[in-house]
């Protein structure tokens, strides 16, 4: 096996890939070798001068319908193994093997034949690799270790944002069901919880971003555990880094949470209670002009969102408590201050500032003045003292955004802790299958500190695959699956090849 960078043997005739601006990579033949440089006849009918050390051999010997297994590729370079995802690609084979890490391409499409019961079926107990490369086959293995070796396991799934973890991750959560799950008897069953979550966590966790229009915002750790006969016993949700500055800043073409579109977007007298309205007409969402999604009816997920709550066991009442703190979130949005009479002090601007002030303290249920008073002023405690100082209205916009972002983080903490209580949790299991689902590296033109952290998250976990690997066999360690959608496989592969 060749990999990138090894030196080899190219003389005139030898067919090679050469790197392109446009296409990445392009292949065609060495006609003439000058020095340290070679011309190449590429297929695209194009003749190019490019400098040995730049040029990779290209198998020739190589299946027509690509290889399941990259190890199997002659040379495990760049241009080799996109050539080989994209032959599978067209072939609709999304799913292929490196050794024991999956990588999965977004097919954009519902592929239903490849994900049914028969597929399942065929999926349990096969030994890894005897089928086709599966997300099946990768929940198998974990499930099939656990249970011989009493072991743990995780699955690590990574990629950019928009590859399809979260669909990877579902289908992964149906398989395990599948495995251990329990016959229905009476209510409902742990696995048909965590399933039955997602779409909680999704109104309140998801938003449009430019890759994505249902972008997890967040990272997921999900347990599920396992009694001694490897029946589901209990899971829990564990969630990280909320991206808690889109609920005050969001940049066109994306959205603020769904939530808040769902709710503007609720039967009338929802609407009114919460004095809601236009979604134009608060500020934590009109600065971005994108207010609707392609093909989804906030309405409708409103109501969804309401019957998914019910489901996993959010009474009614905590659920006007929820959407009392989503609404009170858009007012405290709207309350902007001007300068006071005193230095450096601010007050609500006008009577629309009163106004949401009030609604704010209202759905909260707190003081109107002690609202106030905690957005205009900061207080300081001393050893000696306690001193109150007056915001400016530049501050004070700042103290307000600081509320919201808190309020809301609070929320969804709150909600992943209420629907693992309703979940359950098995103080006695002995093992477990943890599927990780961190939010994807994010690359733009100006970067955010939270992007660094995400991006620093994913380099971390990666560098964590890496060491576990090469220190146990495959039944015993974590499993990755790294998926890539067709546009960023190119910049996700360097990603890939240069941490493998
Ligand atoms: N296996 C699949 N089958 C069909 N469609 C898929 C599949 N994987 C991904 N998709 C499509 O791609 C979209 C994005 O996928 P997903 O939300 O899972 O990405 P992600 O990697 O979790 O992104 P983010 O990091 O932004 O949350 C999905 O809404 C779905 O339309």
């Amino acid at each position: 096996m060749c990999y990138h960078g090894t030196p080899v043997n190219i003389i005139v005739g030898s067919h090679v890939w050469i790197e392109d601006p446009e296409v990445s990579w392009i292949d065609g033949q060495v006609s003439k070798i000058n020095g340290k440089d070679a011309e190449i006849e590429t297929t695209n009918g194009k003749k190019v001068v490019a400098s040995l050390s730049k040029i990779l051999p290209k198998d020739m010997e190589a299946p027509p319908g690509g290889v399941d297994d990259m190890t199997k590729l002659s040379y495990l370079h760049e241009p080799g193994v996109l050539q080989n995802l994209k032959i599978r690609y067209e072939l609709n084979e999304i799913y292929t093997y490196t050794g024991n890490i999956l990588i999965a391409i977004n097919p954009f499409q519902r592929l239903p034949h490849i994900y049914g019961a028969h597929m399942m079926h065929q999926y349990k107990g096969a030994p890894f690799g005897e089928l086709s490369p599966h997300v099946f086959a990768v929940a198998d293995v974990a499930y099939r270790a656990m249970i011989h070796e009493g072991k743990s396991n995780s699955i690590l799934v990574s990629g950019e944002s928009g590859a399809g973890k979260t669909e990877t991750t579902k289908m992964l959560m149906q398989y395990l069901a599948f495995l251990g799950g329990r016959a229905a008897t009476e209510g409902r069953t742990v696995e048909q919880q965590v399933l039955e979550s997602n779409p909680v966590l999704e109104a309140f966790g998801n938003a449009k971003t430019v890759r994505n229009n249902n972008s997890s915002r967040f990272g997921k750790f999900v347990e599920i555990q396992f009694d001694k006969s490897g029946r589901i016993s209990g899971a829990a949700i564990r969630t990280y880094l909320l991206e808690r500055s889109r609920v005050c800043q969001v940049n066109d073409p994306e959205r603020n949470y769904h939530c808040f579109y769902l709710l503007c977007n609720a039967p009338q007298e929802e609407v009114e209670k919460y004095k809601l309205g236009n979604p134009r007409s608060f500020h934590y969402l009109n600065q971005s002009k994108c207010y609707e999604l392609a093909d989804v009816s906030d309405a409708r997920e409103y109501l969804a969102t309401r019957r998914a709550m019910d489901i996993v066991g959010i009474s009614q009442k905590d659920q006007e408590a929820i959407f009392r703190v989503v609404a009170a979130i858009l007012h405290i949005g709207n309350i902007e201050f001007t300068k006071g009479k005193e230095v450096d002090s601010s007050i609500p601007k006008d009577d629309t500032a009163k106004f949401h002030l009030k609604t704010t303290a209202e759905l909260l249920m707190c003081d109107i003045d002690a609202l106030e008073d905690a957005l205009c002023k900061r207080v300081m405690i001393t050893p000696e003292e306690v001193i109150k100082r007056s915001l400016d209205p530049q501050s004070a916009a700042v103290s307000r955004d600081g509320l919201a972002k808190t309020l809301y983080s609070r929320l969804f903490d709150w909600l992943v802790d209420k629907i693992n209580n309703s979940i359950g949790q098995d103080p006695n299991s002995k093992c477990l299958i943890g599927v990780l689902d961190i939010y994807g590296f994010e690359s733009f033109k100006s970067n955010s500190f939270e992007q660094f952290c995400i991006n620093f998250t994913n380099e971390k976990l990666q560098q964590h695959f890496n060491q576990a690997k090469s220190q146990t066999t495959l039944h015993t360690s974590s499993l990755l699956i790294a998926v890539f959608s067709v546009c960023d496989m190119i910049k996700s592969f360097t990603c890939l090849l240069l941490t493998a």
